[in-house]
């Protein structure tokens, strides 16, 4: 196995693997493009640092998934997986995988992924950010453990949709993402993320404690748009908080 320029994920010496075709494409859009263009994205913003986090794209009857543990800014279309939607969740063995790179695993968070897609999702993000974090720690800290994380009044809001055909939050409106508890093995969260879509069936986001945050959408413009309108949000209500400012007026918090 020899390493790609720029990279440390392993290809054959030709480049090739399975259904390479799958991957192949001129269109910036491609999925097998747009995943290594978004992570690059991500990495600058801090979402995928160190590894952690990634996105994955359905397009027709096809999931586009990243390998796991590698640098998630150094990703190639051809270090893409490829799986035939629908596919069974559990076990992992019983996934239909029509293309798989030699020498590398799917990531870990492909069946949280594959629960965004079940809602009817484009593209679902998962992110390390630390303002996602920290809100769940602030959270924790003045509500307990059932607590949601909840905003309004404040104009970014309106970038997150109220549930499908419900058009976007309005000003006014309670912004509310639920909280899931962290899990040892990514993969273990799967069953936290969809009780969690069951609950809030309107939801397109769902945060794990001390850990990130899961953002999908309709399609990957939206779901990019919406992981920012988040990440903008809950960085400001960190700022809110130390500026001793409630980020939520209609709650009183500490
Ligand atoms: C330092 S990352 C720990 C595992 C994790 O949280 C994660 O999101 C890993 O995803 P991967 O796609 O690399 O399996
Ligand atoms: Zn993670």
């Amino acid at each position: 196995m020899a390493a790609t320029q720029n990279t440390d994920i392993p290809v054959d010496s030709n480049g090739h693997t399975n259904n390479d075709h799958l991957v192949q494409s001129t269109d910036p859009e491609h999925p097998a493009n747009l995943i290594p263009e978004m992570c690059r994205k991500f990495y600058n913003w801090g979402w995928v640092t160190g590894t952690g986090g990634g996105t994955s794209i359905r397009r027709g009857d096809h999931i586009f998934i990243a390998p796991s543990g590698v640098q998630k800014e150094m990703l190639q279309p051809h270090n893409m997986f490829v799986l035939q939607y629908p596919t069974p969740k559990y076990p992992p063995s019983s996934r239909k995988y029509i293309r798989k790179p030699l020498n590398l695993k799917p990531s870990d968070c492909t069946p949280l992924f594959l629960a965004a897609f079940d809602q009817g999702a484009g593209c679902c993000i998962h992110t390390h950010s630390q303002w996602a974090v920290l809100v769940t720690l602030l959270v924790e800290r003045d509500l307990g453990k059932e607590g949601y994380f909840e905003i309004s009044n404040i104009e970014q809001i309106k970038g997150i949709p109220k549930g499908k055909g419900k058009g976007n939050h309005g000003y006014h409106d309670t912004l509310r993402i639920p909280i899931i508890d962290n899990t040892p093995f990514e993969e273990d969260l799967t069953e936290g993320l969809e009780k969690a879509m069951n609950a809030n069936p309107d939801t397109y986001a769902v945060l794990v404690r001390r850990h990130g945050i899961y953002v999908w959408g309709d399609t990957p413009a939206k779901a990019k748009t919406q992981c920012e309108s988040l990440d903008y949000l809950f960085q400001l209500a960190v700022e809110m908080h130390k500026l001793g400012l409630p980020w939520d007026i209609n709650r009183n918090q500490k």
